[in-house]
This record gives structure tokens, C-alpha cells and sequence, in this order.
């Protein structure tokens, strides 16, 4: 009946999608194998997180969605380059949240799709290689470290880069027996969270050497995101009851001093930490994952209405950008940077009810982006969202490979690869627990 060919239809959607992946990693290893990212118009390729040096970022970042879609002898192609090539040992400064989210997170969730040990065993060398900016009067770690000498730097630094670790970090510990890990992030979590202001709110800047904060503003957006959804994380993930009460305290507070009715849609005010008084009323698009963590954590109502808020925009200007106003409707900051976070959101509140509106904002956001951001050699960011047409850049974040092409095939696919009922999925998008073997062959 009418069911089956509605399912049949999301089936072929999730083929399309499965062609856009295997025809983009085609294109990643004839013009930049082994590089951190392709330059998607030029051919090119740039470096990230190392400023000069490449770890072959891309091949990371799309392993566990390779798997998932059953592309094996790209998985393998990828996992053999891994093996032979990947070496952490490189006098250079990292991100320790960017390389934790990506590496470490891509390494486990690729070793959750095989069990390949040597994939757990890099995982662990860069781990520890991240681990030294730990070492911090706060316990809250440094913004940089150098992978060869664990020297730290940069210590101011935000909510987002002190506590975006304990899933995958309390994965290695179990997965290795060793707790340093899962004691390390659960110890900057609780140094952050104990500073919190007596309205129980975060700012987005603060330093790790003497715990003062550096910022006045409180955000859902950047900088304090991953904080607040690494939260409810510890409690999905390991039952950790610490993370659930910092996370209902929190969330408490968010809805309490954030939301704004405009025009019947919902929005989170950035407000002052200490008193809540507005700051900004504009969102920047990193905000949109928020929905499916309010969705998750038991904010359904909120959930729906703030993600149906973002599809508004959406709709409005085609792909999201950067930086929307929700005051004047005006778009506060034109780029798109090829996001995932609105079809994480969708996903995430798919996963809870199943309601089909979630899987159209889903749908949506994929044409769009095959409309917008597809170039000769991938997928590529936006200069401009309202120019006509709208003008490309030239670069794929490391993120299009884990997240948004991942979210939209387990959106649509129905696959045997993946408990639909117990599973969890990282900030970047990496599988740490659902994926099923064998169910296929
Ligand atoms: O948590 C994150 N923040 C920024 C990126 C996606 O926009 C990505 O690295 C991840 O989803
Ligand atoms: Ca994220």
C-alpha cells in the first residue's frame, strides 16, 4: 500500500545518498589521497588540524559511515591507508578537542565497525599524546598541546574544549582497562561545571590556569554546545547519574533564561551568565543541533519547536547560514560552512518518535546541499547564501564525512548495520555502540 511505497521511496533516497558518498571518496583519493581535506572546486587539498602536516583528516572522519553504508572495499581501502600511514608522533600544536572529536572518536568508531586492533591501538597512542594538557592547576586542559612533546598552550579557552571528551575517552578506558582516560574528562567536566554561576550558566570563555571566566555570555551555540550535549551523553551512554544532574541543572537553567517567542517560532537568546539579560539575538548555526538534544533529554515540546525554528530558515534561504538574526530575519552572517548540525537535530528526533517530519527536514537538507554545495570534486562550503546564485568556496570540513551523510543514510536506509533502538553517536558524528555485524553478510 501507500506505506510501503512511502518506505521504498526513503529506501532509494538513501541509495542517492550512498552514490553521493562512494562518488566523493572516489574523487578524495584520485586528487588528495592521504591529505586532511579536499578542495572540492579547485582539487586542491588543505591541512587540518596541523597547520603544515596532514594525517589523512578525510579518511578518518568517513570510515564508520563508509561501513555503515556497506561501501566495504572503501572501508578497507581506508583502513588499510590508516595501518600503513597514520603516526601521531609530529612536533606540532593541536586542537585537543578537534583532534579528540575527530581521531580518536573516528579510530573507536572504525574499531567498533571491524575490531581491527591496531584502529584501538592508535586510538590510545593519540590519547595519550592528548592527555598531558590535562595536567592543569583546574584539571581543565590546556586549548593546545604538541603531539610530540605534550607541551600545552593557550589557556583561555571555552566550555565546548574543556568537556567534549567522555564518551569516547570512557570508551578507551573500557575498552582498554586503563581509567586515565574516562577519569580525565570527567574531572575537567566537574571543574567546569563547579563554576558555574548562581544562576547555574556557563560562559564561553574561561582559564584553565586560575578558573576565572574570560566571558560574560551564555550560549547554546558555540564554544558551550558539546558541553551541555556531552552531559546528557555520559548518563545515555554509561548510566553515569553525576552527568544527569549537572545536565537537569543546566537545562533547568537554560529554559529558564533562554527562550524567546518570535512571530510563534522559539529561540535561545545568548544572555549574560549572571544576570540573563539578552546579549544577542543572533543564532549561529551550530545552535540547530540543540532541538534533538532537548528531544533526548526530555524537552520534546522545546526540541520540536526550537529544530522547526531552524527548518523555517532553511526553507528560507535554501541551506542555512552561518549566522541567522531571528530580531530582524536577517542572515547576520552569509557563509555556509556545510554543516550537519539541523539533519543531527532531525536524526536525533527521528530516533525518538519517528515522526516523517523529521526525516523531510532530513530529505530537505540533502537536496539542498546536492543543489548548492556539490562541485567537480565533492562537497564543498559557501561564500555567499543569499547571492543569486549562490557563490561556492572551496573546501570540505572533515565533518562532511562523519556527520551530515551518515545522518541522512541511517535517516532513510532502515539498515541492518545499525540498532536503530540502542545505539549513540558522538558530537562528530562517530558510532561507539549500535553498529550490528553480520546481519548482512
Ligand atoms: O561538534 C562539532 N562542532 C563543529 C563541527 C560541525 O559544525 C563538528 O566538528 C562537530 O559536529
Ligand atoms: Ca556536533
Amino acid at each position: 500500500g501507500a506505506a510501503r511505497r512511502r518506505e521504498a521511496d526513503w529506501h532509494a533516497l538513501a541509495q542517492d545518498v550512498k552514490a553521493e558518498m562512494a562518488w566523493a571518496w572516489d574523487a578524495y583519493r584520485r586528487q588528495a589521497w592521504g591529505k586532511d581535506e579536499i578542495r572540492p572546486v579547485s582539487g586542491s587539498f588543505s591541512s587540518f588540524p596541523l597547520k603544515t602536516h596532514h594525517l589523512g583528516l578525510t579518511i578518518v572522519e568517513a570510515l564508520d559511515t563508509l561501513w555503515v553504508m556497506g561501501l566495504d572495499e572503501r572501508f578497507q581501502q581506508g583502513v588499510d591507508w590508516v595501518k600503513a600511514e597514520l603516526d601521531f608522533d609530529v612536533d606540532g600544536d593541536v586542537s585537543v578537542f578537534e583532534t579528540s572529536i575527530r581521531f580518536v572518536g573516528g579510530l573507536l568508531s572504525a574499531h567498533h565497525a571491524c575490531g581491527d586492533p591496531v584502529l584501538l591501538a592508535k586510538a590510545k597512542d593519540l590519547a595519550d599524546r592528548l592527555l598531558p594538557a590535562f595536567q592543569t592547576p583546574t584539571a581543565m586542559p590546556w586549548r593546545f598541546v604538541n603531539l610530540k612533546t605534550g607541551v600545552g598552550r593557550e589557556s583561555v579557552t571555552s566550555p565546548a574544549d574543556i568537556a567534549t571528551y567522555l564518551p569516547e575517552w570512557g570508551t578507551l578506558s573500557r575498552l582498554t582497562g586503563d581509567p586515565r582516560y574516562a577519569e580525565a574528562a570527567r574531572k575537567a567536566t566537574a571543574a567546569l561545571f563547579a563554576r558555574r554561576s548562581r544562576l547555574d550558566m556557563v560562559a564561553t570563555q574561561i582559564d584553565v590556569l586560575t578558573g576565572a571566566w574570560r566571558s560574560r555570555t551564555a550560549t547554546v551555540g558555540s564554544y558551550c554546545d558539546s558541553f551541555f550535549e556531552y552531559l546528557w551523553d555520559g548518563w545515555q551512554l554509561f548510566g553515569d547519574a553525576e552527568c544527569k544532574r549537572m545536565y537537569d541543572i543546566c537545562t533547568a537553567a537554560i529554559l529558564r533564561h533562554q527562550p524567546r517567542w518570535q512571530r510563534g517560532r522559539l529561540w535561545f537568546a545568548d544572555v549574560d551568565f549572571e544576570t540573563g539579560a539578552t546579549v544577542s539575538t543572533v543564532q549561529d548555526e551550530l545552535a540547530s543541533f540543540y532541538g534533538g538534544l532537548l528531544g533526548q533529554g526530555g524537552a520534546m515540546r522545546e526540541g520540536a519547536a526550537y529544530t522547526e525554528s531552524w527548518a523555517g530558515v532553511q526553507a528560507r534561504f535554501g541551506v542555512l547560514p552561518e549566522g541567522y538574526d531571528y530580531a530582524t530575519g536577517a542572515a547576520a552572517q552569509p557563509t555556509n560552512a556545510l554543516r550537519p548540525e539541523l539533519a543531527d537535530a532531525a536524526f536525533n528526533l527521528w530516533l525518538l518518535d519517528r515522526d516523517e517530519r523529521w526525516r523531510e527536514i532530513g530529505r530537505d537538507h540533502f537536496l539542498a546541499m546536492k543543489r548548492w554545495n556539490k562541485a567537480a570534486y565533492g562537497y564543498t562550503d559557501l561564500a555567499d547564501v543569499t547571492s543569486v546564485p549562490k557563490r561556492q568556496a572551496d573546501h570540505c570540513p572533515g565533518y562532511w564525512w562523519s556527520e551530515q551523510m551518515k545522518y541522512y543514510y541511517l535517516l532513510f536506509a532502515d539498515t541492518p548495520r545499525f540498532d536503530y533502538r540502542t545505539n549513540y553517536l558522538s558530537t562528530e558524528g562517530n558510532v561507539l555502540l549500535g553498529f550490528r555485524h553480520g546481519a548482512d553478510g
